[in-house]
């Protein structure tokens, strides 16, 4: 298994956010993390990284309990929903950075390729537009060789060409036996890329399972109306 994760507590003041999460998450497979706006979806992800520190519960990523072990996270490659970096280098200084920050063999030449990075390698990241901010943060991601993939939101403003390349590079990873983690609003994306879908609701997996499960027990035919419909049908996990 490569996550797994008991009664997981988290509150953010008053907010009681994830109130006992039990997931469990095998290798090979792309899941979808959805649930509405605020539903904890972030903040599970941060846990699983060790970003956000669980009032109650117990987290396994590969096998060990990331409480006492920071080393895991060598091992996952992390596309946050938003990231903050100096805006004053250039895009080729910050893959640099980063190369040098996690000392691990690394392929950006094809990435840059892939999404036709060559022309902004040199200018400032606070020059850049939105989508292609976004693509030198999948290159980021994309570039290390490890066994679990969390992107958040990682269609973001991102061009119809640059989106398929992006697919095409989920499902090669796919292949190759990752494990990739994905929160989207985008449904379509879902469909097409999800193995399971992990719907979070009011601090718990609300439905866990397959496309195909999900539709049969919401009695759609329609994925996103599927998706609209969990929480009037029985789907409770
Ligand atoms: N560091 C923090 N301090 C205080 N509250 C926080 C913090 N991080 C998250 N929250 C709160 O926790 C709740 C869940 O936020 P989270 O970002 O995990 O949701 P989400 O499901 O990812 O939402 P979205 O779909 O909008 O991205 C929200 O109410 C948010 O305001």
């Amino acid at each position: 298994m490569t996550i797994a994760i008991n009664n997981l507590h988290k509150r953010f003041g008053k907010n009681q956010v994830l109130k006992g999460v039990d997931l469990s998450i095998d290798e090979g497979h792309i899941y979808a993390i959805l649930g509405p706006n605020g539903s904890g979806k972030t903040t599970l992800i941060k846990s699983i990284l060790g970003m956000v520190i669980p009032d109650k519960g117990s987290i396994t990523v590969l096998d060990r309990t990331i409480k006492k072990d920071w080393k895991y996270r060598k091992k996952i490659d992390y596309l946050p929903q938003i990231a903050n970096f100096p805006p004053n280098i250039k895009v080729k200084e910050l893959i640099n950075m980063i190369k040098d920050l996690r000392n691990s063999p690394s392929a950006e030449k094809e990435l840059i390729e892939l999404f036709g990075l060559g022309p902004f390698l040199d200018k400032k990241l606070s020059t850049l537009s939105g989508g292609t901010k976004q693509k030198v943060n999948i290159v980021l991601t994309f570039m290390f060789d490890s066994p679990l993939i969390i992107l958040d939101e990682p269609t973001t403003g991102l061009d119809p060409k640059a989106l398929i390349r992006l697919k095409e590079l989920i499902q090669k990873e796919k292949a190759q036996g990752k494990t990739i983690l994905i929160t989207t609003h985008i449904m379509q994306f879902v469909e097409e890329m999800a193995d399971e879908i992990l719907y979070l609701l009011e601090g718990e997996i609300y439905f866990k399972g397959s496309i195909k499960k999900l539709m049969e027990q919401t009695k759609q035919t329609n994925f996103e109306h599927a998706i609209a419909a969990i929480t009037t049908s029985d789907s409770h996990a």
